[in-house]
């Protein structure tokens, strides 16, 4: 059945919710003092706003079709996004097939290769692409994952990213992943606060409830090593994205350094099929995790997937909500999801892209059914009482 072509393609800065990447308030855990490449000035160390992490914020992409159908996605990019969307993306889209999804992506990252590739751009290519499975999802009346081949199992599970696994646990969820407070300049006295909080969240949760760290690229080769050897008899399961991602050469070597059992995982700043071609091709990790709001959207992540699934790899997407949810359900590379806690706590499950999605799951005792995903497109709305600001027109 020829779908209704696209008449226009919009793009939208809004203010509030969001994660780490947006506005957080002085008390939120996901600001609190967090190692990062910036811990390195003392100055830039007590909060991640310091240094501008929420300086671009929340993109949202409205694709219509000529009946009036509305596909959209959230993701981030702010305005500088909402520039090339409007003023470079829209001109693949408009006039075209919906579902002509492999060439509109095509166009979109070759006409911006040599600007692009990754990062503000990719962001900005994963947002239309989100916007243009949803939009697709809605005129076929069918959920995304329908449209991805179906589901493989008849629930998620999920394990949470927050600073209280042992509430984690009491909420149903099969792990919790903490984010890393101290960096190497912090020296031995902070490395010894990291694997002290580890082992106090170790005596809380017993020993079968999975513990991670999240070092959001703030460590080398040598300081993750001593870090994973330390945690290894606290039970860390995985240590996470603990170098920059760009140094592939030290991931490979990390995986090699770390003792046996334990996961090395990155991916979530990484984008496209090319550069998880990378980290597969160069044995750098275990599972990746990808965000397809960032990572090129669901066209590129299916083929990042077949990759990593061809390599025996699992695929665990970062955060990112519905947009991962339908993707993980129907993949057996994915077997669990991230749950990211947004409550600043994080003591309760709120919605992670509240307030500007409408309808969002969460999950109960650590699931969310794959029927609760049942819906056309992603299955969620745009909140239309949030104020939507529309930077540049075309
Ligand atoms: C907790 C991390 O620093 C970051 O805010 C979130 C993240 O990287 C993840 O969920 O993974
Ligand atoms: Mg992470």
């Amino acid at each position: 059945m020829a779908l209704p072509k696209i008449k226009n393609v919009r793009a939208f800065t809004a203010t509030g919710g969001g994660a780490d990447y947006h506005d957080q308030t002085d008390a939120h855990w996901i600001d609190d003092h967090i190692a990062t490449p910036m811990s390195r000035y003392p100055e830039y160390r007590e909060s991640r706003r310091s240094f501008g992490i929420n300086v671009l914020g929340t993109l949202v992409v409205e694709i219509e079709a000529d009946d009036g159908t509305i596909g959209f996605a959230v993701t981030t990019g702010g305005e500088p996004a909402c520039y090339i969307v409007e003023k470079h993306l829209a001109r693949f889209l408009e006039g075209r097939n919906p579902a002509d999804y492999e060439r509109i992506w095509d166009q979109m990252y070759f006409s911006t290769q040599y600007y692009g590739r990754k990062g503000l751009v990719v962001n900005a290519i994963s947002g239309i692409d989100l916007a243009l499975w949803d939009l697709i999802g809605k005129l076929r009346g069918e959920p995304v994952h329908q449209l991805l081949g179906g589901p493989v199992r008849d629930e998620l599970q999920f394990y949470a990213t927050g600073a209280r696994p042992d509430v984690a646990k009491e909420l149903g969820f099969i792990g919790g992943k903490m984010p890393l407070h101290h960096g190497p300049t912090e020296g031995l006295a902070g490395l010894h606060k990291n694997v002290a909080m580890l082992t106090d969240m170790r005596a809380k949760v017993g020993d079968d409830f999975w513990l991670m760290y999240d070092c959001w690229m703030a460590l080398d080769v040598d300081y993750a090593t001593r870090l994973a050897i330390a945690c290894h008899e606290h039970g860390l399961k995985w240590i996470e994205e603990a170098i920059s991602p760009d140094d592939y050469w030290g991931y490979a070597e990390l995986k090699r350094n770390v003792p046996k059992g334990m996961l090395v995982t990155t991916g979530e700043h990484e984008a496209t099929r090319w550069g998880f071609r990378m980290l597969l091709e160069m044995d750098c990790c275990d599972i990746i995790q990808p965000d397809v709001g960032w990572c090129g959207g669901i066209t590129e992540l299916l083929k990042i997937s077949a990759l990593a699934d061809a390599k025996g790899k699992m695929v665990v997407p970062h955060g990112s909500s519905v947009y991962s949810y339908h993707f993980v359900i129907t993949r057996h590379n994915s077997p669990f999801a991230e749950f990211l806690m947004m409550h600043p706590g994080p003591t309760e499950v709120v919605p992670m892209f509240a307030p500007q999605l409408l309808g969002e799951p969460v999950p109960v005792n650590g699931r969310i059914k794959a029927s609760q995903l049942d819906k056309p497109g992603f299955g969620v709305e745009l909140n239309r009482d949030i104020p939507l600001n529309r930077p540049y027109a075309h």
